[in-house]
């Protein structure tokens, strides 16, 4: 009985593996992290920091926070304009759109989210390469 309370409390301690991926990242508050982790990747990197040049860092953390409840099953709707017309006029390339992915990870690393985890949630924004780029 001591065993599988402690195996049970060991379990809780990790990541949960079951659940809304929005659950498993850790619901808002892990949202909110990994966000914002992967908005200091984008500030740190000279090839996609001028992208955002023209862009409120304040409006696209609100727009992304949204989105990405919404794409990992969370309790949001985004309501924004759609993925083509946001990056229209962009000119984003193959380059440019696996460096984001890149940054995304490098952010989803430093949140210590797991492996497994990350290939689900990247296999949710994969679909919307050809909504983002050569726009
Ligand atoms: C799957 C990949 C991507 C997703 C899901 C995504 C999603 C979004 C979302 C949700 C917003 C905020 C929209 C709003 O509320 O107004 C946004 C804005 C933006 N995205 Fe992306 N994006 C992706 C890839 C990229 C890439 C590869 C680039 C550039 C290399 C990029 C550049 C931008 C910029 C500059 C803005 C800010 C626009 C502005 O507010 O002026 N995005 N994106």
């Amino acid at each position: 009985m001591l065993l599988f309370a402690l195996i049970v409390s060991g379990l809780s301690a990790c990541q949960s593996t079951s659940g809304t991926l929005y659950e498993q990242i850790g619901g808002a508050e892990g949202n909110e992290k990994l966000v914002d982790a992967f908005i200091n990747q984008i500030g740190n990197d000279p090839v996609i920091l001028p992208f955002f040049e023209n862009a409120s860092v304040a409006h696209f953390r609100a727009g992304f926070l949204t989105h990405l409840c919404d794409v990992l099953d969370g309790p949001c709707e985004f309501r924004g304009d759609s993925m083509v017309q946001i990056h229209t006029g962009m000119h984003i390339g193959e380059s440019e759109f696996n460096r984001v992915v890149e940054l995304l990870v490098a952010a989803m690393n430093e949140r210590r989210i797991s492996t497994p985890l990350q290939n689900q949630i990247l296999a949710r924004l994969a679909p919307l390469r050809g909504e983002v780029i050569h726009r």
